[in-house]
């Protein structure tokens, strides 16, 4: 099959095209680089260096070959970013996603992948970990954003048949565990790099955003899921994509606090991680745990990385290993 990846210069979606590659796919990638990196791209995959807010480029590439399907990662990812920068944030990730979406629709591409995510939810803490059924009320405007795009999609395919798969992933983290890619953001906002970037003496303290949470120990807690299982999720939707259109949870359904985050870096890398107290990031809902028995029911994809200390030690060995990052 081809297909063609927007966004696969990031962390997420350059792990999706290893994940392609590997299992005998024609993959390209659709990036504009203002986060990823052309380093993060494969040798001898092709390229379109192409702004997805340019509706005519968006257009040409996919009149430009025949495509089995779109996995669509590109878009502003940053909760606390787009408190800040709202409009804009609402406005690039709807209007990318309206012209990829329009963009497919027009060249006959029967299958969409996209990348949303646990932060439509938002709301009050929860006990119980959160089905599909789940009431969407997103805490942030990216959030809001990519329930958005989710919308359009639903509007492809009554009115186009476009089918799709909306995998809503809780915390994206980990690397290769073969080394070939892993998570490299700059600035890095994201808890999992940062707590071991002070445990290699690479920072100093980090900052803990709300330590009054209504939370066992008062930090926030996240279900962590690692890329490669992430990857794998894609492939086998792919493979199932057919009459009807999806919307799956995808998380290991285990939450950890911020503090355990902190303690599992601790653990792993052997070094101390010191961490004062800050006031509460704008956006965050308390709680985010995934129940992704749809997935796994419909799929039958099984995490394998689903600990957290192997989470973080992949991460740990690709930091370790890249300390500049991305350098080609
Ligand atoms: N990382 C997570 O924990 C997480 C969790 C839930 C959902 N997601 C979603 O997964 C996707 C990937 O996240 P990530 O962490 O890999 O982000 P990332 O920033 O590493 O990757 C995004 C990629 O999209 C590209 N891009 C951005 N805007 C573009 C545009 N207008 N045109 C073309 N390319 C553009 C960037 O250059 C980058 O290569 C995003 O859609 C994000 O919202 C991520
Ligand atoms: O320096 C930091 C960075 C983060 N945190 C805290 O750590 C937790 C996790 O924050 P991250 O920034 O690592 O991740 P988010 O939960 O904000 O968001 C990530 O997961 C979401 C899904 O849950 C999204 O889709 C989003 O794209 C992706 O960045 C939050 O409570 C945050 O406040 C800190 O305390 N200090």
């Amino acid at each position: 099959m081809r297909y063609l990846v927007t966004g696969g210069a990031g962390f997420v979606g350059s792990h999706v095209v290893l994940a392609l590659l590997d299992a005998g796919h024609d993959v390209a990638v659709l990036d504009n680089f203002s986060t990823g990196h052309r380093a993060a791209v494969p040798e001898g995959v092709p390229v379109y260096h192409v702004d997805l807010m340019d509706d005519q480029a968006t257009a040409n590439v996919l009149g430009d070959k025949p495509w089995d399907g779109v996995l669509h990662f590109a878009s502003l990812s940053l909760v606390g970013a787009s408190m800040a920068d709202s409009f804009h944030y609402l406005r690039q990730n709807y209007v990318t996603g309206l012209n990829l979406v329009q963009a497919c629709a027009a060249h006959g591409v029967k299958k969409i992948v996209f990348s949303s995510t646990a932060a439509l939810f938002g709301g009050p803490e929860r006990a119980e970990p959160i089905p599909e059924t789940a009431l969407v009320q997103p805490d942030s405007p990216y959030g809001e954003s990519k329930f958005m795009v989710e919308r359009i999609l639903h509007w492809a395919d009554r009115l186009y048949g476009v089918k799709s798969a909306c995998l809503r992933y809780f915390n994206a983290a980990g690397a290769d565990p073969h080394g070939r890619a892993g998570e490299d953001h700059r600035p890095e906002t994201h808890l999992i790099p940062l707590a071991i970037d002070v445990a290699l003496g690479r920072r100093s303290a980090l900052r803990l955003f709300g330590t009054d949470y209504p939370t066992h120990d008062g930090s926030c807690i996240r279900d962590y899921i690692h890329v490669t299982d992430l990857a794998d999720a894609h492939i086998r939707v792919l493979d199932q994509i057919g009459a009807r259109s999806v919307v799956y949870n995808l998380g290991n359904g285990r939450g950890y606090s911020n503090l355990e985050v902190i303690q599992s870096v601790e653990r792993v890398s052997g070094c101390r991680v010191a961490w004062e107290k800050a006031g509460r990031r704008p956006g965050d809902a308390a709680v985010l745990v995934a129940d992704s028995t749809s997935l796994r029911q419909d799929t039958g994809w099984t995490p394998q990385w689903s600990t957290l200390d192997k989470i973080v030690e992949t991460t740990l060995q690709w930091r370790k290993n890249n300390p500049e990052g991305y350098t080609r």
